[in-house]
């Protein structure tokens, strides 16, 4: 393994790459393009600082000598998009460097063709990032690099989320902090196996993989080797892809050209043909040998069952289910247990529409277009502010006046998390002339926080987490509203209930969460210092109210007094008098004024 260099671009952010300013330090990107105006700063604050829920990030990794590695590893963001708007990355080594080039935005606002084209080498490893512990910050884009105890260096892609993060970050000490100012558990990951003895990284993964706790599908690589590793539980999904054909000087690679990814939909957009799934509890090691495989613990499936109702694309299979055939007959039996006398079923666009169909098909009610959507906007669920989601629905939906006006419609989404989506269409739809708005959600209702990937923010900001099925129609103001059942939405997946997580249904978590776990939260690395967690750290955590029920944990009392405890202070009332808004706290390391 060799030292990384920096990809360093000029303020305009297409630059190419350049010498690192420090040895050793391997992250790249603006930190700071310096084009956007006041009103786009302020949506850059909300993105940076405001807790919210969102999304699951994508992972993309290439093993391929003689292949353009940076143009394919676009692509495959490029369809690992949906999972993840915040940030965009990719590592590409040549054997003897690793380059990062990273910066907060889309894929398309992250790279050019200049920037592109100056980063070759046989292997890349990218994201799309999608925050669930620690700000949208650059500082914390992916792939978080390191450089490793022995030399060389470490660039990770990590879908998912930890939950034993405080007790990973107290391992490490004051190498966590090491100057890079990440604050992810993401770069937790990099750092363990950074700083591992282990003569190499698969001895250092071997080791380290095993004390991750929660959630984690990763690509990872040194200067010459991609690493691909899914928990224990499979949570998110992790395939292995070939790509067929592909030459190096004229004649087929020996051992083949190799990619993972997040979704299989990432082969098929880069021509990959699906290998099999990585495995849960599967270490993969790809390089001229080909993919080998370790294990490094066993395999406990529960796959998350989110990701086949919004998370995944359509057109991606999951442990061998179409995400699209699941969605249409979820709308199917939905329209069998739930059914409405209406003129009508429309979809709201984007990952509502396979269920409508199914809806359709089975009710024998006509499907039609009530909703136009305009294509430039990204999902809005997995923005990570209120204010941005809210703002997000009415520049992404407008109602189609002639179609809906005077009708009985039924409206299909997949899902109901806050509110905000058919709070706002329920609304439009009745402006606009809709008789009747009744709708029907092709899952079951979130009722608890996700710890494993989904920002599900805070469990009082789901609203069926307080409220019954009733009660959510009258605050949505529909003339009725039904979900989909657990049971229904399971059969439709293929997959047998008890290899799935449907923890944010029935609460029932596959991963075991400790109060820590609990109290946790999306800014928890944020609030320590570097190193350690001092009860101070934890306090100012407390104070910040995002570590409190982030994730929507219910702290137990006991846990409450022990944190109260842990800052010196006899009661949680006493935290009050430590004033300030949450907001006005600068992530650490955060470049951006
Ligand atoms: O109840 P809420 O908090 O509003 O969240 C639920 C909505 O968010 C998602 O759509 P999103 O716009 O994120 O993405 P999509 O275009 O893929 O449907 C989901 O499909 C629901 O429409
Ligand atoms: N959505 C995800 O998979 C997030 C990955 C990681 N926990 C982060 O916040 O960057
Ligand atoms: S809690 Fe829900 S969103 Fe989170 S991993 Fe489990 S099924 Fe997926
Ligand atoms: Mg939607």
């Amino acid at each position: 393994m060799t030292k990384g260099t920096a990809a360093t671009p000029d303020a305009g952010g297409s630059g190419s790459p350049t010498p690192p300013t420090e040895p050793g330090c391997t992250t790249g990107g603006t930190g700071g393009r310096d084009t956007v105006g006041t009103d786009d700063r302020a949506w850059e604050r909300e993105l940076r600082d405001e807790a919210g829920p969102q999304d699951a990030c994508g992972v993309f990794g290439i093993w391929a000598p003689g292949e353009d590695i940076a143009n394919l590893t676009y692509y495959g963001l490029y369809a690992l998009q949906h999972r993840g708007q915040e940030a965009a990355g990719m590592a590409v080594a040549d054997g003897r460097t690793i380059v990062v080039f990273k910066e907060l935005g889309l894929v398309a606002q992250v790279f050019d063709e200049r920037t592109l084209s100056s980063l070759s080498g046989h292997l890349a490893v990218g994201h799309t990032r999608y925050s669930t512990t620690g700000s949208s910050t650059w500082e914390n884009a992916q792939p978080s690099y390191r450089t490793a105890r022995l030399g060389g260096g470490v660039a990770l892609a990590h879908n998912g989320n930890l939950t034993n993060i405080l007790e990973l970050a107290e391992g490490l000490g004051e190498s966590r902090d090491a100057g890079m100012n990440a604050t992810t558990d993401s770069d937790l990951i990099t750092a363990l196996l950074a700083e591992h003895p282990g003569p190499t990284l698969v001895e250092a993964a071997l080791d380290v993989l095993p004390r991750l706790r929660g959630a984690f599908s990763l690509v990872f690589s040194d200067a010459a080797t991609v690493y691909a590793a899914r928990d224990t539980h499979g949570i998110h999904p992790l395939v292995l892809g070939r790509l067929d054909g592909r030459t190096e000087g004229g004649t087929e690679h020996p051992s083949g050209s190799w990619v993972v990814a997040s979704e299989t939909c990432a082969l098929d957009i880069v021509g990959a043909t699906f290998v099999r799934e990585v495995e849960p509890g599967e270490l993969l090691v790809i390089d001229e040998a080909g993919p080998r495989s370790l294990r490094f613990a066993p395999a406990d499936r529960h796959g998350c069952l989110f990701e086949f109702v919004y998370l995944a694309r359509p057109d991606t299979t999951i442990a061998g289910r179409s995400v699209h055939a699941t969605r249409v007959e979820t709308g199917r039996t939905l329209a069998r247990e739930a059914p409405v006398e209406a003129d009508l079923v429309i979809p709201v666009p984007q990952s509502g529409v396979p269920a409508a169909v199914g809806y359709a098909e089975a009710s024998g009610i006509p499907f039609g277009e009530g909703l136009v959507k305009n294509s430039y906007v990204g999902r809005t669920f997995i923005q990570p502010s209120q204010k941005i989601r809210q703002r997000g629905i009415r520049l992404k939906l407008n109602p189609l006046r002639e179609v809906i006006e005077g009708r009985r419609l039924v409206v299909v989404d997949d899902s109901i998390v806050r509110g905000n989506t058919q709070r706002a269409l329920v609304r439009m739809l009745r402006e606009a002339g809709a008789a009747e708005v009744h709708v029907r959600i092709s899952s079951p209702p979130v009722r608890w926080p996700c710890f494993y990937g989904i920002d599900f923010a805070t469990r009082a900001e789901l609203i069926a987490s307080g409220l019954g099925v009733e009660e959510i129609r009258a605050s949505l103001g529909a003339d009725s509203l039904a979900y989909v059942s657990l049971d229904g939405l399971v059969e439709a997946s293929r997959q047998p209930a008890n290899e799935l997580c449907r923890a944010c249904f029935d609460g029932v978590y596959p991963v075991p969460l400790t109060d820590s776990d609990r109290l946790g939260g999306k800014h928890q690395l944020e609030a320590m210092g570097s190193g350690a967690a001092t009860g101070a750290a934890l306090a100012e955590a407390f104070r910040r109210r995002v570590v409190i029920g982030m994730n929507g944990a219910d702290p137990s009392p006991d846990a409450l007094d022990e944190l109260a405890g842990l800052a010196g202070l006899d009661t949680l009332e006493d935290m009050a008098v430590i004033d300030g808004p949450a907001a006005d706290a600068a992530p650490a390391g955060s470049r951006r004024s």
